[in-house]
């Protein structure tokens, strides 16, 4: 069997990093920047009043109480300004620039907030209350550096430098097909046989988790014709396609059956639990690269962490490698196949403690919603005591 780390390294190998584009700032969101952003002007362009109050001479209000004549009104995006003289107040607003003269300001708090007099009752130090030009950034300076994965704050500050669109590595879009003549749109009566799709959104929803766009196409039955045909429509607007189901040992395995004879996509067993059953390759003219992964909802969304979110880090380019562990102590005793690495269900604790979920079937989807992490037992294992350590995934 082929081992995790080498199926592992043959995704990797085979998936390309998504070449850069041009995006509006509003699209940018969860994207890789592709190029070096760097501020046109200092930021703050101006210096300008950090509080509401008045731009005085910080030596006019040494001795207090003081009246100073109030001579203009500043408020933010002001760009007529009178300078400040010895024995002058200018009444300002934050963000307001500071008028020519002024080396303080006194908040209003500190004054009786006079329009015409002001009297200010407490001493100001040079420089109060004044952000300066450039504080936070240099003219020309680089704010952001490529490879930096864009959230909020990040598009706050392309924006902040006057930026409209940005070259990024888009999100991957990823379309996920589920296979299976049983299978069920959730908000549907069941049938004798039948189940609920829960598989496509389970993976739809983890490619969004990790910097994907997916996109949760029409379930398919057992035909693996109508499979190819769907298929074929779908890969027009993906970068990967994730399938589920169809891929071991039954009469009717669309997927394997449809993708097999192409001979781009190989079929093998993995040495996991679950998981054992995987299919990926690369479809159509552009070698779109698909993931057919086992039916078994655990199975499908341990085989997505392992092998998927790693194969999408790539695309975004970013560094990409196996899923990160921590170490734990287990709270109660596990067992795991000879010659496979089992990814058990648990409960991590904040103390550092694992707790394995009562439930360990690929089919329990109920016990992994319930769990927040993976157990990992080496394929040299086959059980491990209460007390040992190991290491686990954060789900
Ligand atoms: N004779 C053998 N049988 C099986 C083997 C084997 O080696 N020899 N491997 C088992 C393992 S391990 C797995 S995992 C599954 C993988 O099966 P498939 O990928 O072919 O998936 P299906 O047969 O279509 O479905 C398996 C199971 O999962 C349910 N399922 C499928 N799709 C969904 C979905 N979208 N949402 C919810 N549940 C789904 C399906 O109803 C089946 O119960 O094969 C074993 N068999
Ligand atoms: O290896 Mo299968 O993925 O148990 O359930």
């Amino acid at each position: 069997m082929k081992s995790v780390d080498a199926h592992l390294a043959e995704i990797l190998a085979t998936v390309r990093t998504l070449a850069p584009l041009e995006l509006e700032l509003e699209r940018s969101l969860g994207t890789t920047l592709a190029e070096e952003v760097s501020a046109p002007v200092p930021l703050p362009p101006f210096d300008n009043s950090a509080m509401d109050g008045y731009a005085v001479q910080a030596a006019d209000v040494a001795q207090v109480p003081v009246r100073l004549p109030v001579i203009d009104d500043v408020a933010a995006g002001s760009d007529e300004l009178r300078a400040v003289g010895p024995g002058h107040a200018v009444r300002i607003m934050t963000g307001a620039p500071l008028p020519a003269g002024a080396d303080a300001v006194v908040p209003v708090e500190l004054t009786d907030g006079g329009t015409a007099v002001v009297t200010i009752n407490r001493p100001v130090p040079l420089g109060n209350a004044i952000r300066r030009a450039g504080e936070d950034v240099q003219a020309g300076e680089v704010v952001l550096k490529p490879g930096t994965v864009i959230g909020p704050t990040q598009l706050g500050i392309i924006a902040g430098v006057g930026r409209r669109r940005v070259w990024v590595r888009p999100r991957p879009r990823v379309v996920v097909l589920s296979t299976g003549a049983e299978l069920v749109d959730p908000g549907l009566p069941l049938g004798p046989g039948q189940i609920w799709d829960s598989n496509s959104f389970t993976l739809t929803a983890a490619v969004r988790d990790s910097g994907g766009d997916g996109f949760r196409a029409t379930t398919v039955g057992d035909d693996p014709a109508l499979f190819l045909e769907q298929l074929d429509a779908q890969l027009v607007r993906a970068d990967a396609i994730i399938t589920s189901g169809g891929v071991s040992m039954g009469a009717y395995e669309p997927v394997k059956e449809a993708l097999g004879p192409l001979g781009t996509v190989r079929f093998e067993k993995v040495a996991m639990q679950p998981g054992m059953p995987q299919g990926f390759g690369v479809v159509g003219e552009d070698q779109v690269p698909i993931f057919a992964l086992p039916g078994n909802p655990v199975s499908s969304y341990v085989s997505f962490l392992l092998f998927v979110q790693p194969a999408l880090r790539k695309m975004r380019g970013l560094a990409a490698g196996p899923a990160e562990t921590v170490t734990a102590h287990l709270l109660g005793p596990v067992r795991s196949p000879a010659g496979r690495r089992s990814y058990l269900r648990g409960v991590l604790a904040s103390d550092g403690t694992v707790t394995p979920v009562h439930s360990q079937g690929s089919h329990q989807l109920a016990a992994l919603a319930s769990a927040n992490a993976l157990i990992v037992a080496p394929e040299d294992v086959t059980e491990l005591p209460t007390g040992a350590a190991v290491e686990v995934i954060r789900l």
